[in-house]
């Protein structure tokens, strides 16, 4: 194994005695892992179906482990209805450990593609609010894709250099997710890849980057709330550092104590230079150690009175942006649902099918396209984003189409129509292939309409009869490709 001389020589440092371990364990077979996507499915009953053998992550209670070598989780019907996600068994530590409680308002500040994001999602089920952000545009598409393959609908997804985000949501959030950008060493083991970008981009680099962000995100976190930050690297730059450079311009914040496993290492105040005692209270993850990659945590409390915010920021009144540069075409915020203006006669006679009360305050009708917002938002022009809301489908010559992302959102017993295919029934990859099926066996060829196609009970999106045929309706950017 050629590991640079530089970081050899500080997990010696680090390991001391158990060095020769940690590098033993490069010979070890990697772990592939499977989070259960609860807002979908408990995870009683996906084991009652899972199609293949899996082993518990025992410190996640929806954490298994799969045999990677011998199973595709990926090319399966269920991974298409969202009922998981395939992560790294430590990287589902960090949402696993954020205490999110319903109705709250959630930040994920670097969240593409989604691993931690779609966790938080769930656990939120359908309450509050999920803002899942990242800088890269390019990997946010793919963080909405998950967010909307996993049925989460009170969602904005964002693309902002995270300062930019503390005018509007100066003390809004309830918790707060930081799984920075890191130089990731834990992830040698893995990916090898990994090292070549280590040597371009270390620590050094990284740790600016964390200590501007988590200073940015603690301005948007309101007192009493807590933030989750994580990486998946072993420096000390990137982990105690910055947790002991946040405690010190930010003495209002604190750390808190985690729910523990065996497995974790305390995190080390003797790297650096206060030497505050409290960092022990941070987890480290050793792949020598535990079944997973290399990680570290650290869950922070921002005190419940003075805020430095009510000092140092004047909070505004109304929430700016009016008047600044828009980057997306979209405006949020102007509600044309609002004041219970009466909402198009298509929409609501789809809506008519659906056993959920929609509240027309927060149908948000841009152009032809409906979204359903989370409650309480703020304007948000001036921010780039890819999403805000539930987007429900678009409005077309007196007729509604549903969307992708709402066939998703949607639970089996919500909707009057169905055509419920076991996972064994050939019409299932038809489906997800895009192509148009005949169901002349399952409904009667008279009513027309629009279905949810689901598979043992999970929706995979929609189609819609006519004639003897079910049109396919499947989002074609989705569809199931054959190797
Ligand atoms: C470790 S990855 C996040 C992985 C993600 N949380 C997950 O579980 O799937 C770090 C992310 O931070 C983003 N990023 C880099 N610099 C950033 C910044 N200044 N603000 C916000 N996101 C940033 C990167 O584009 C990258 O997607």
């Amino acid at each position: 194994m050629n590991l640079p001389s530089a970081f050899e020589e500080k997990m010696k440092y680090l390991l001391g005695t158990e060095y020769d371990d940690y590098l033993n364990c490069f010979d070890e077979p990697r772990h592939y892992g499977l989070r259960i996507n609860t807002a979908k499915i408990s995870v009683e009953d996906f084991l009652k179906i899972s199609p293949w053998p899996l082993e518990k992550v025992p410190w996640i209670h929806n954490g298994f482990y799969y045999d990677g070598e011998n199973c595709q989780p990926a090319k399966h019907p269920y991974y298409y209805a969202g009922l998981y996600y395939l992560q790294e068994p430590s990287a589902m530590t960090p949402a696993d450990r954020l205490p999110i409680e319903p109705g709250d308002r959630v930040l994920d500040v670097c969240a593409a593609p989604g691993g931690k994001a779609t966790e938080l999602g769930a656990r939120l089920n359908g309450t509050g609010v999920l803002a899942a952000n990242d800088l890269s545009t390019s990997r946010a598409k793919g963080l909405l894709k998950n967010i909307e393959l996993m049925g989460i609908g009170n969602v904005l997804v964002l693309s902002e250099e995270p300062g930019k985000l503390i005018p509007y949501f100066t003390e809004y959030f309830d918790k707060i997710l930081i799984d920075a950008p890191c130089s990731g060493e834990g992830m040698f083991r893995k990916d090898r890849k990994m090292i070549r970008a280590w040597e371009e981009h270390g620590p050094d680099y990284f740790s600016k980057i964390q200590r501007s962000i988590i200073t940015q995100a603690a301005q948007m976190l309101r007192p009493g709330g807590m933030i989750l930050y994580s990486t998946c690297t072993f420096s000390p730059e990137e982990n105690e550092q910055t947790i002991e450079y946040l405690l010190k311009q930010r003495p209002d914040f604190d750390i808190c104590e985690m729910e523990g496993y065996e497995g974790f290492s305390q995190g080390l105040p003797e790297m650096t230079d206060s030497g505050d005692e409290r960092l022990r209270h941070t987890v480290r993850i050793f792949p020598h150690r535990m079944k997973g990659e290399g990680h570290f945590l650290a869950l922070l409390r921002k005190k419940e009175t003075g805020s430095l915010e009510e000092e140092m920021v004047a909070a505004p009144s109304t929430y700016p942006g009016a008047g600044s540069c828009r980057k997306s075409g979209a405006q949020t915020g102007a509600r044309t649902g609002a004041g219970r203006k009466k909402l198009p006669e298509e929409l609501t006679s789809f809506l008519a099918d659906i056993n959920r009360q929609f509240d027309p305050d927060r149908m948000d009708i841009r152009g032809d396209k409906v979204y359903y917002m989370p409650e309480g938002m703020p304007a948000l022009n001036g921010i780039r984003f890819l999403r805000t809301g539930l987007f429900l489908g678009e409005l077309k010559k007196k007729r509604f189409e549903p969307s992708q992302a709402f066939a998703m959102n949607l639970k089996k017993e919500e909707y009057a129509r169905i055509i419920d295919l076991p996972v064994s029934d050939e019409r299932v990859i038809k489906y997800l292939k895009g192509e148009t099926l005949d169901v002349e066996d399952l409904v009667s060829a008279k009513e027309k309409g629009w279905y949810l196609v689901c598979v043992d009970g999970y929706p995979l999106g929609f189609g819609k009869l006519a004639g003897q045929v079910l049109k396919n309706k499947y989002l074609p950017g989705w569809r199931w490709q054959s190797v």
